[in-house]
């Protein structure tokens, strides 16, 4: 199980700061939308010449032109792009073919799918590497979590790694561990902690047991 930080709404000078603080805890470093909106793949580049041992996720969440844009981060250095569930799935074939042509990897993003198990099924036939469970901030907002769909998506996956976002920390770290995902991503449960060293110690510690 891996602990995947997203960097959104902090300025690249907070961000180097942050993720120099609690390098130790994480495995990959997403540059998430808002961040990659501000400082684009330039962002990918600086962040993957910092921290060459670390995984890089671009959360361009792709919506159309499928290969051009998964390319774009690939260019760049990230070792996945991420890419709407609920687009045409010749937009993900074309994410997936950048990803088998760069040697990296495509998670696919199934905010707002409304059939989750009848879409899963199509996406893993593309064969791409990952789907992520993920409850949007606005979602958030309005009381949503993402356990449910977790649970969901793991009784009905094939073979894809599946990863886990919605506002999750330290406190709600523990559900998600339980039900399996293979990769929890933290946000704003970190970023926006008083302490975000003693949050990201907190969230891997809790990996770590499970894994041991
Ligand atoms: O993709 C995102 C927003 O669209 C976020 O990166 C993701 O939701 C994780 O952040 P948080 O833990 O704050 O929810």
């Amino acid at each position: 199980m891996k602990l995947q930080l997203a960097i959104d709404d902090l300025s690249m000078e907070e961000a180097l700061k942050l993720t120099d603080s609690i390098l130790e805890y994480i495995d990959i470093i997403e540059m998430g939308s808002p961040f990659l909106m501000e400082y684009g793949m330039e962002a990918v580049r600086s962040f993957k010449n910092r921290y060459p041992e670390k995984e890089i996720l671009a959360d361009l969440k792709i919506m159309d032109a499928g290969f051009f844009e998964a390319e774009l981060a690939f260019r760049a250095g990230a070792d996945y792009a991420t890419v709407l569930g609920v687009t045409d799935l010749l937009t993900i074939q074309g994410c997936q073919d950048a990803a088998e042509q760069y040697g990296r990897k495509i998670y696919v993003d199934m905010i707002c799918v409304p059939d989750i198990p009848t879409r899963m099924k199509a996406i893993e036939e593309i064969g791409v590497f990952g789907i992520s469970v993920h409850t949007g901030v606005d979602q958030q907002a309005a009381g949503r979590s993402a356990i449910d769909d977790l649970k969901l998506m793991l009784e009905h996956r094939q073979k894809a790694e599946i990863s886990v976002a919605g506002g999750i920390h330290s406190g709600t770290i523990q559900s998600y561990i339980d039900a399996g995902a293979d990769v929890v991503i933290s946000g704003g449960g970190i970023c926006h902690s008083e302490n975000p060293r003693l949050e990201a110690a907190k969230i891997a510690k809790c990996i770590a047991e499970r894994t041991k």
